[in-house]
């Protein structure tokens, strides 16, 4: 019988044709570092006991970020909760879906191989790229590497993000949405 993990690495990725878009004429260059999006986001922004993530644009449209795993993020005694690696790759994928492409969406779906233990103290060095976008779905993929950019993967994730309207984000969310996205887009800019 074929094991769970051969059957997801069989299941075609993206799942539907795409197209492959180029990067937004406005996406940050190679070697520019990703300011966080939103100051209270759990991922990237200033939120005690929050992931604290930091990416950076790298060479071919490739986005490399870091989680260092600290005590405040275990599930088992000394290892990662899985439903935080999670979170870092949401974060990950979405600050490369946000960055490259500079469309407004949100995640629809995010699927996690979780391959090896995480230890409390232990750094992922996550690499993620956008596989395709077929209209509103953009498609996005990652791998998270142990304590090294070529260490050994422990986490691989992709994702589905829906593109919206601002309007999504005043709607459901918060009426001052859009000024707390320019106030983080401030201090990169000020
Ligand atoms: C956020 C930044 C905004 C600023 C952007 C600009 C630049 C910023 C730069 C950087 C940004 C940096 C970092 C971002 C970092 C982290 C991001 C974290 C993101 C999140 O953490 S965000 C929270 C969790 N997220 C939600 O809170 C979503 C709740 N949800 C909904 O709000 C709706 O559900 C929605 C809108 C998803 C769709 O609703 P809808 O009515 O608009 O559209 P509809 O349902 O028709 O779906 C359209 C097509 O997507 C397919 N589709 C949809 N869902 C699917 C699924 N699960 N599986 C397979 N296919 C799916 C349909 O099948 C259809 O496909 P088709 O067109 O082929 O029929």
């Amino acid at each position: 019988m074929k094991s769970y993990f051969g059957r997801m690495k069989s299941t075609p990725w993206p799942p539907v044709e795409t197209e492959t878009p180029a990067p937004h004429p406005d996406a940050p260059q190679a070697g520019t570092k990703l300011a966080m999006h939103y100051e209270q986001c759990f991922g990237c922004g200033e939120v005690d006991g929050g992931l604290h993530m930091r990416s950076a644009m790298g060479e071919h449209a490739l986005v490399h970020s870091q989680f260092t795993v600290t005590e405040a993020h275990q599930g088992a005694p000394g290892l990662a909760h899985g439903g935080l690696l999670a979170c870092a790759f949401d974060e990950a994928l979405g600050s490369t879906v946000g960055n490259l492409l500079r469309r407004p969406a949100v995640t629809g779906k995010l699927e996690t191989d979780f391959v090896r233990p995480v230890s409390v103290g232990s750094t992922l060095f996550i690499t993620a790229k956008v596989d395709g976008v077929a209209g509103r779905k953009l498609y996005a993929s990652a791998e998270g590497r142990l304590d090294a950019e070529d260490g050994p993967v422990a986490v691989r994730a992709r994702a589905l993000f829906v593109e919206v309207s601002f309007e999504h984000f005043t709607t459901h969310g918060d009426p001052d949405a859009m000024s707390k996205f320019q106030q983080a887009q401030d201090r990169i800019n000020p």
